[in-house]
């Protein structure tokens, strides 16, 4: 059982370093915030406020930012940098005169709850004074909003039509040591902005941010070949704040024994919590939807042989392809008596707090991207979290009261081989969606933009190629117009817009967003354990002899001639969540499309529009059968790499000459999931030059 299992270790806090180099530092005069037990429940907002550690720097805070471009902000988890900081500043006159404070975040979910509490803690309706906005979502009212979160994605987008953000007074980068390429590509065009606008306050904050290397960055200037860059400007020297202190303690515990499968690891430690483990809810981090519910059957599993100690166990998933309604539930009050598991991906990993968890279980996994340029392929596999990473879920307890976290590895491993911080998103993905969005902010320069972490030529260069063949940059690396505007404006996979601007000529436009729609799901059956056998059947029912792009579309025709039921997807092993969640991301991207010009037509049953129009956007990722080949196996025509059908999909084991596919997964093989059936002559024509100086004379021949 695991109260022999478990070892409790500390998790010490980071204690920052005193720095080089003009950097100002604050020791940490102050105490931390006390966990007596008068902070339990009942306090009101204004005094749970100033109990946070945060609050005793108030003062510091305000006066760097007045004297300071750009302040580094490292404190613990949970000690109030991003519920407060916004209001020091907005209390502090930073919002007079219409200007805006933002702050951004990595994640839709944690905006929109960050949003919520800091509206509750002013005591005014979210969407008035306190806004948000999230792709596809704008809570904000130009006229009242002071306070704007933000996903860093969404500010990227502001800057093309207001490139100096000039409504903002001071931007918080939030959560910076996450990296995603969002915020590495903010962090960029910020330092930029900030030589245009030296009114402009930049404030950097995380729990677990390197303040050395961004300070590096933030005081160093790169000479540029732009035009506006001729001349080397100085930085003015950031400050680096320390917040010392935490909210409550959070003791960890790490397991003594490495475990072998984490799934079960974490579903019999979800349970010995519960039976032995006073009121409070449990947090538990896995890596994806896969995992989610295998873990929740699990559970179920578990729960029904043992009755006794599971009852009163309320199981949410929690991950970004769940519909809304759905995501809100984890933040519900739990029921008198019972106990709330909240099993999620990463994206409860960052800035939320949900009020009742008391628990964290961290299984030391996600799932993480990694391309490479070389063979241009990207993978999304099961890797092991950063330090920077354990530390933030296990701040996702102590938040309102003492805590726990239960690490499910070994205190060795964590000390010794875990690594302090992820590789940033840029240096491990493709960069199509990177280089477009950057190209539509007008930077031309891409190589010699100045990065806080350079992303690899490679993966840049095989970039620029794709887009230059999906014809939305020109010869001169330009955006082409109106497809190299109109792709930059959808907030999709350049692929994926170009599927949805070539089906507006082909007449399919609202097949097309179907298809997208089903696409940005990970996926829309139920999962395949112990099931695989009528799962397999229920696919038959809706296969097409085409592929699994137009087996989708017969499935959303069924789904939706069923009346939208939830029985009809039971009885079909579809995932009801998920064909929930492609309603609401059909109706987004409908809206977009409509903004963009967009024909919304049905072809009314012409498959070949749709396959020539699904051809557009994926031609990079055709690959031909070999011949003779008696297993299945295919070459990709750009880089002959060998590749197979996924099992799941519904051409496996038939193995049509020609495919395309939408991605790939990497198990014991490359498996190119969800495949389509071309004619090898739509290559060419909706890609002429990709496909032309290709090592094998003949690509294209049958
Ligand atoms: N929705 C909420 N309900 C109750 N208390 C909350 C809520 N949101 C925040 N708090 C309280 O405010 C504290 C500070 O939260 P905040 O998100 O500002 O911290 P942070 O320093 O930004 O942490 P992190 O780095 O984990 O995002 C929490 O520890 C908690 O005590």
């Amino acid at each position: 059982m695991p109260q022999q299992f478990w070892k409790p270790g500390t998790d010490k806090p980071r204690i920052l370093e005193d720095e080089e180099g003009g950097v100002v530092f604050f020791a940490p005069s102050l105490s931390s915030a006390s966990s007596s037990s008068s902070r339990f429940g009942y306090a009101s907002i204004g005094s749970q406020r100033q109990r946070l550690p945060v609050y005793k720097y108030r003062t510091a805070i305000l006066y760097l930012v007045e004297t300071h471009a750009t302040t580094i902000i490292v404190g613990e988890t949970g000690s109030g940098k991003t519920t407060q900081i916004p209001q020091y500043l907005k209390e502090a006159g930073w919002a007079d005169g219409g200007r805006v404070i933002a702050c951004t975040q990595p994640r839709r979910l944690a905006v929109q709850s960050v949003a919520s509490r800091v509206a509750e803690e002013m005591d005014v309706k979210l969407g008035e004074e306190v806004g948000y906005t999230i792709r596809f979502e704008d809570v904000t009212n130009p006229a009242a909003t002071m306070i704007k979160f933000l996903t860093d994605g969404v500010l990227l987008r502001e800057i093309m039509d207001d490139p100096l953000l000039t409504k903002y007074s001071v931007i918080m980068v939030d959560e910076a040591h996450e990296r995603s390429i969002s915020t590495d590509i903010l962090l960029g065009l910020l330092k930029k902005i900030q030589r245009r606008r030296p009114e402009l306050r930049l404030i950097i904050s995380s729990a677990t941010i390197e303040a050395k290397s961004m300070s590096d960055f933030f005081q160093t200037s790169k000479k540029h070949r732009g035009p506006e860059d001729h001349e080397f400007v100085p930085r003015k020297v950031p400050a680096v704040l320390s917040v010392e202190g935490r909210g409550f303690n959070v003791q960890i515990h790490y397991v003594v024994e490495p475990v072998s499968d984490y799934v079960q690891a974490t579903v019999s430690t979800v349970l010995s919590i519960h039976d032995q483990e006073p009121a409070g809810d449990i947090l538990v981090f896995l890596t994806g939807q896969d995992d989610i519910d295998a873990a929740i059957q699990l559970l179920a599993e578990e729960a029904h042989a043992s009755r006794k100690i599971s009852s009163g166990l309320i199981v949410l998933p929690l991950y970004s392809s769940l519909p809304r309604a759905e995501q809100d539930l984890v933040f519900s009050p739990t029921p008198r008596g019972k106990r709330k598991v909240v099993i999620s991906t990463n994206i409860a990993e960052t800035s939320l707090t949900l009020e009742g968890v008391v628990y964290v279980v961290d299984s030391g996994f996600s799932k993480q991207q990694f391309y490479n340029p070389i063979s241009d392929i990207e993978n999304l596999v099961v890797a092991p979290i950063s330090k920077a990473s354990a530390r933030q879920r296990a701040g996702r307890a102590g938040r309102v009261r003492p805590g726990k976290c239960y690490r499910l590895y070994t205190e060795e491993y964590f000390v010794n081989e875990m690594s302090s911080v992820g590789i940033p998103e840029m240096q491990r993905s493709k960069l199509v969606s990177c280089v477009i969005q950057l190209k539509a902010l007008g930077i031309d320069n891409i190589l010699g933009f100045d990065w806080p972490a350079s992303p690899p030529p490679e993966a840049m260069i095989r970039a620029l190629e794709v887009l230059y063949s999906l014809g939305v940059l020109d010869d001169d690396a330009k955006l082409t117009s109106p497809v190299g505007f109109q792709a930059a404006e959808i907030p999709l996979d350049p692929m994926i817009s170009k599927m949805i601007l070539s089906s507006n000529q082909l007449g399919c436009s609202e097949e097309i967003i179907t298809i997208a729609a089903i696409l940005s799901i990970q996926s829309i059956w139920v999962s395949g354990k112990g099931v695989q056998k009528e799962l397999d059947e229920a696919k038959l029912r809706f296969a097409a002899a085409e592929g699994d792009h137009v087996t989708f579309l017969n499935v959303y025709k069924g789904f939706l001639q069923s009346g939208k039921s939830s029985q009809w997807c039971h009885k079909n092993y579809m995932n009801y969540q998920a064909m929930k969640k492609v309603i609401e991301i059909r109706e987004q991207l409908r809206r977009t499309a409509l903004r963009l010009g967009i024909v919304l037509r049905s072809c009314e049953g012409d498959i070949l529009a749709v396959r020539k129009a699904v051809t557009a956007g994926f031609f990079a990722n055709a690959s031909r059968l070999e011949a003779f080949s008696h297993n299945g196996m295919y070459k990709t025509v750009r880089g002959s790499q060998e590749v197979y059908i996924h099992p799941s999909s519904v051409l496996f084991r038939v193995n049509p000459k020609w495919v395309i596919y939408h991605s790939l997964v990497s198990t014991d093989r490359q498996y190119m999931r969800n495949a389509m059936t071309i004619d090898p002559s739509w290559l060419t024509e909706a890609a002429p030059h990709f496909f032309q100086n290709l090592r094998r004379p003949d690509p294209i021949a049958h």
